[in-house]
């Protein structure tokens, strides 16, 4: 399937906002890619697919989950983390993608995970700062994205897992394990 076919059959599974979502993490995605020399071709085929499944049933979504070799313990958590790796699962039986760093960049784009790729950090981020986005805290994600890659994730873990704090609920350990994770490598470079 082409690019334009596929950014057809993505904008079908959602509504009008969260197209424009998905177009706002694809032109963020190549912009950082080529800010800290990532691929920009698979960021932005990541970008589009990245919430293929956001508004699929929620069932559904754990059907893929329980009924193929994905992280089960996903099951136990928010159900946001779901349509990630149930994405790149239909990234790669419905649509054929069989790049690993793309499906990867696809899968951890919600948890992040330890030894983000670059692509995974570029694809994260992306999702984090798109144009539309409008959190408290955004504007100083974008700034610190201007040098790196690193200190603007952290920020945007801060502020998810303050969030999952504030409304009493559980976070998946990935992602402190990826907020250590990047936190260490902050501090290798300085
Ligand atoms: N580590 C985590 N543990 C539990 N829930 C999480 C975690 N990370 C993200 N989430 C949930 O996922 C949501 C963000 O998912 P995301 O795919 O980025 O959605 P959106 O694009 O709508 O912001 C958070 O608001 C939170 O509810």
């Amino acid at each position: 399937m082409n690019r334009e076919d596929l950014m057809a059959a993505v904008k079908e599974q959602m509504p009008e906002r969260r197209w424009q979502h998905t177009l706002g993490v694809m032109a963020t995605s190549v912009m950082l890619a080529e800010r800290f020399g990532g691929d920009a071709v698979k960021a932005d085929m990541a970008a589009i697919l990245h919430d293929y499944c956001k508004y699929w049933p929620i069932h559904e979504q754990a059907k893929i989950i329980r009924e193929n070799d994905l992280p089960q313990d996903l099951l136990a958590f928010d159900k946001e983390l779901w349509h990630s790796h149930a994405g790149a699962f239909i990234a790669k039986s419905q649509f054929g993608i069989d790049d690993e760093e793309i499906l990867d960049a696809i899968r951890y784009h919600t948890s992040g995970r330890e030894g983000m790729t670059l692509l995974d950090k570029i694809v994260c981020l992306a999702d984090y700062m798109e144009p539309g986005r409008d959190f408290p805290g955004v504007e100083h994600i974008r700034e610190l994205a201007k040098t790196s890659l690193e200190r603007a994730l952290v920020a945007g873990f801060d502020s998810t897992i303050n969030f999952l704090i504030s409304k009493g609920k559980r976070i998946y350990p990935l992602t402190i394990g990826t907020r250590n994770d990047l936190l260490e490598q902050i501090q290798q470079t300085t």
